[in-house]
This record gives C-alpha cells, structure tokens and sequence, in this order.
C-alpha cells in the first residue's frame, strides 16, 4: 500500500523541488505542489514534477465566483492532477461548478478552516463558533456538493469522518512530537492524525528544511 504521506514542496525553485522530491520519493504517496511552487513554475513546473511517477496534490485553493473557478479547474485538466482544492467558503455553488469541471479522476477537496488559525483568528474575521463546529458546517457543505473531501486538521478529522464514513480527508499541519509548529496553531502528530482518520497526511517543512530529508521522511514513516 503506498504511504498516506504527500510531502508539501513549498519553494519557488524548480531544482530545489525536484531534488528534495527525488530523495524523498521512496517514503512518500505523493508530491503536492502549492502556491508558491505554482507561481513560481506553473504548468511546466508542474509538467516537469509529474515526470517523477508520483501522484500530483495541486493546491490552489481556488475561491472565486462559481463560473471563474470552474474555468480555472478546466484549466488545470491538462496536468491531470490527482487532488484539487477549492475553499469551502466560496459557498455550496462553487463547490458544485468546481466538482463538475474537475475531470473524473481529479479529486476536489474543500478547505474548511486553514490549519494556521484558532478560534481567536476565526473571531477576528467574524466566524463566531469554535473551529470544529466551522469545520462540521462546511464539511457537510462540500458533502452536499458532491465533493470528494475536506482538508482539516487532526483536531476535527475524527468527527468529520463519523458524520462521512467515505469522504477524503487530508490533514496537514501535522508535526512529529516536540516538533517545531512555526505558523501552525491545530497541529496533531503523523500517528494521532492516522488514528483519527486522516485519508492523506501533508507534511512540508518537518521533512523539507529537515538536514537530511530523506531520513527525516523515513523517522515519520516508522511512526505510521
Ligand atoms: O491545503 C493545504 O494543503 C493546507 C491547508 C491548511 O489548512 N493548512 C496547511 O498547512 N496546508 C498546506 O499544508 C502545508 C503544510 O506545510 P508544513 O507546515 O510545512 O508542514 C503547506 O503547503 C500548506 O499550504
């Protein structure tokens, strides 16, 4: 079975994202690719990744109005990437346009809360429930539009799975223990996020600014 670890390669530099990806690829599912690589690169750095046989996590976080985003996810066809996402805020019609554009063998995955904030944050901009209770709305919204998952952290998964026994769930902010947290604020472990029923586990940092990636990519895998 191949690992439930997509690695996040966040640098600008084509060489740097190749490199680490490449003493990596052994231990890892897949490769996801984000916004920095993408503005950096796009389509060719894309292209050119994909040339390393592992599964593609295009994360763009797309959030626009439901025909922009749809065209944004036609788009993308050509890459064939193997997971998208959209933000589940962009409300129930994006989601649905950005599941009908996406081909049928790209999953789209809706972000319910970014694992960087708290409750503080979501007070800051308006949302007045806890972080859990903001991920279950807008789980059940992504559900409703047919989309595939959701991208939460290993604080909610637990319950976003018993409330979605066949959604996909992708947890990123995940940290080995004692591990640095940097801009993450609802972090879990590689292993907790397993247990609670992450489908994928994002990790960047813990393996990429790592000494020797290769080995920190091999320690986590030894705790799944
Ligand atoms: O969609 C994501 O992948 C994502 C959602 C989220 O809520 N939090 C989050 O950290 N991510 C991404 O997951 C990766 C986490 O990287 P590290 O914090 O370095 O492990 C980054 O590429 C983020 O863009």
């Amino acid at each position: 079975m191949s690992s439930p670890i997509y690695i996040a390669i966040d640098t600008p530099h084509l060489d740097k994202a190749l490199a680490i990806a490449g003493q990596v690829r052994r231990h890892v599912g897949g490769l996801k690719l984000g916004l920095e690589f993408f503005c950096a690169n796009g389509h060719h750095g894309v292209h050119e990744m994909g040339k390393l046989g592992l599964p593609i996590f295009l994360d763009l976080k797309l959030h626009d109005i439901p025909n922009t985003v749809a065209k944004a996810v036609q788009a993308l066809h050509v890459l064939e990437p193997a997971v998208i996402t959209v933000h589940a805020a962009g409300g129930l019609a994006m989601l649905e346009n950005a599941k009908a554009a996406a081909g049928l063998r790209t999953k789209v995955v809706a972000v319910t809360v970014l694992t960087s904030l708290d409750d503080n944050d979501l007070s800051d901009i308006g949302v007045s429930t806890k972080a859990q209770d903001q991920v279950a709305r807008l789980a059940n919204l992504a559900r409703s539009a047919g989309c595939d998952g959701i991208v939460c952290s290993g604080e909610e998964v637990a319950a976003a799975k018993r409330a979605w026994h066949d959604g996909y769930f992708v947890v990123p902010g995940v940290r080995p223990a004692g591990g640095t947290l940097g801009d993450q604020k609802r972090a879990v472990t590689p292993r907790e996020a397993l247990d609670r029923g992450a489908s994928m586990l994002v990790i960047g940092r813990p393996i990429t600014q790592a000494v020797d990636p290769d080995l920190a990519a091999r320690e986590i895998e030894a705790t799944l």
